[in-house]
């Protein structure tokens, strides 16, 4: 199930809570999110790589390439028995920022996406379908969890990929952990 909280970015406890997708949408709607529901009707072999994959997805993609010019395009994965789980899921997990407008498209799986604006800090649970979209500037972090099971197409409106500059503070600490953002909403 896709949730959004929302919550003062000083107050971690005092979370209003969004299940319904249009709830969810008409959230992150002013902040410029982008937030959809599409199929990701393809049932692909654990181990189909990225070109199968971005294949497999060729025509949501060509879409979105048309619509917002994007430049390139690659495939993040993660499996729960990775040895590399903890290194990748560290990566993500403090804010930072990018100088793009970006897109992710969970086809398999899910992850936590946070995002900082003003003085509201908004925990999106992506899952399976799941498109969002990161606007330029946007401070945010995101963490797949300790056991992270997900496969997301990302795409880019430059030619480098992924590219993020760190903002330094430490605020993604006091926010819940993709593990127990799980647990509160089960
Ligand atoms: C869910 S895609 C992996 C994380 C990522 O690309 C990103 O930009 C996190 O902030
Ligand atoms: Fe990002
Ligand atoms: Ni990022």
């Amino acid at each position: 199930m896709s949730a959004l909280t929302v919550y003062p970015d000083n107050a971690p406890n005092n979370g209003n809570t969004y299940l319904d997708f249009s709830d969810i949408q008409a959230q992150l709607e002013p902040l410029n999110v982008r937030f959809e529901r599409w199929s990701a009707g393809f049932a692909l072999p654990d181990d189909a790589d990225q070109d199968a994959i971005l294949q497999a997805y060729r025509q949501p993609i060509d879409r979105l390439q048309k619509e917002y010019g994007f430049q390139s395009v690659d495939v993040i994965g993660m499996s729960p028995n990775h040895p590399e789980k903890a290194a990748l899921r560290q990566k993500f997990l403090s804010e930072h920022i990018h100088d793009d407008f970006e897109v992710r498209f969970f086809i398999e799986g899910r992850g936590l996406f946070s995002l900082h604006v003003d003085d509201k800090v908004y925990c999106i649970l992506c899952e399976q379908g799941d498109l969002i979209s990161v606007p330029a500037g946007a401070k945010h972090w995101f963490d797949m969890g300790k056991n992270p099971n997900f496969r997301c197409i990302r795409l880019f409106t430059t030619p480098d990929g992924w590219v993020a500059n760190f903002t330094g503070s430490n605020i993604s600490e006091q926010f819940p952990s993709f593990d127990d953002y799980v647990q509160q909403i089960e």
